[in-house]
């Protein structure tokens, strides 16, 4: 069997090989309503995840693609690490026996079997809405860090990821791609729906909000609120190695390990605003109304500072 650095990059690997030999209409799949890569995702495992049991002491990130998960996703790696007195980054903090694919919802149907042979805590990575997790991330009251960006960034993001791999429908111009993110025809669904629906679980004590734009703004900071939320003790020397591991030059740079031929895909620019080089003015606004229509008056449409981020 070949053998990968990672899980993730061998999975993409191969579904990267069997999306180029597939039509463009085949790459995605719709399950109760809302499309999904048919390369590394299937109804079989969204059906295997319902009745996947939640420990309390679990790590949950969840957030809509794009929207910085794997940069989340490596702080909270490095947490985890401190909370078991491994140093972030070194090779007893990695447990290749151990390791499964993160995000939740990718992979085949047995991994949730594997998994309860994990040890705690495990972290789990999800684009998922709430209604399609399992009710045992709520039951059980598992800590969950929700991160959500500036739409406009995110379909900018989306728009590159989208023709920087095979899985995803690729788009010969940004017009095309915007029609179909403003009428839900992406790949996990459409983004202001997702928060709206996240919008009902903001309240809840066991989940944290936090948006791309404030962990940019301020790192140390967010890495900060994030270890006290999840109950982990830092010393300054800890925090330091944590922003430092996390920056996007790091972890760009460091890429070819995490993410093997697909860094630049994944680490590409780590910024805010680039959605100036991509918007009409036309579509601007049309983001501008359906973002007022849907989310603005909501907790999380308030969080996400629009007015500062999203218009010019
Ligand atoms: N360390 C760090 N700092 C700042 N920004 C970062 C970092 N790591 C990843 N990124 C940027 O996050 C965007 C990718 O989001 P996701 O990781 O959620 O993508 S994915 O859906 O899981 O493929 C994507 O944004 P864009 O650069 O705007 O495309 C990445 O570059």
């Amino acid at each position: 069997m070949e053998k990968y650095m990672t899980k993730s990059v061998g999975l993409l690997d191969k579904a990267e090989a069997t999306a180029n030999s597939m039509r463009r209409d085949e790459l995605l799949f719709s399950y109760k309503g809302i499309l999904y890569p048919t390369t590394v995702c299937s109804p079989e495992t969204f059906k295997a995840l319902e009745s996947f049991e939640v420990r309390r002491n679990d790590v949950i990130l969840a957030g809509y693609p794009k929207s910085g998960t794997n940069w989340l996703s490596q702080i909270l790696t490095d947490l985890i690490a401190i909370s078991q007195k491994k140093t972030p980054g070194s090779e007893s903090s990695v447990n290749a026996e151990e390791e499964e694919e993160p995000y939740l919802e990718i992979g085949d149907a047995e991994k949730y079997e594997r998994m309860t042979k994990l040890p705690s805590p495990r972290l789990m990575v999800t684009h998922l809405r709430p209604e399609n997790l399992p009710k045992s991330i709520f039951q059980n009251k598992a800590k969950m860090l929700l991160l959500i960006r500036n739409p406009k960034d995110v379909a900018t993001s989306y728009y590159h990821f989208s023709n920087g791999l095979a899985l995803l429908p690729s788009y010969e111009t940004w017009d095309d791609f915007f029609t179909d993110f403003m009428t839900k025809k992406m790949a996990w669904g459409c983004y202001l729906e997702y928060l709206s629906e996240w919008n009902k679980y903001a309240d809840k004590e066991n989940i944290m909000t936090i948006t791309y734009e404030e962990v940019k703004e301020n790192p140390a900071l967010s890495v900060k609120n994030i270890a006290t939320f999840f109950g982990i003790p830092l010393t300054e020397e800890q925090l330091q190695l944590v922003v430092e591991r996390s920056s996007f030059q790091s972890m760009k740079k460091n890429s070819d390990k995490t993410h093997g031929s697909f860094g630049n895909i994944f680490f590409r620019k780590g910024g805010v605003s680039d959605w100036k080089n991509l918007f009409n003015e036309d579509q601007s606004k049309r983001m501008d109304k359906a973002f007022e229509e849907h989310i603005a008056g909501t907790k999380l449409g308030k969080k996400l500072k629009y007015d500062l981020y999203c218009k010019a």
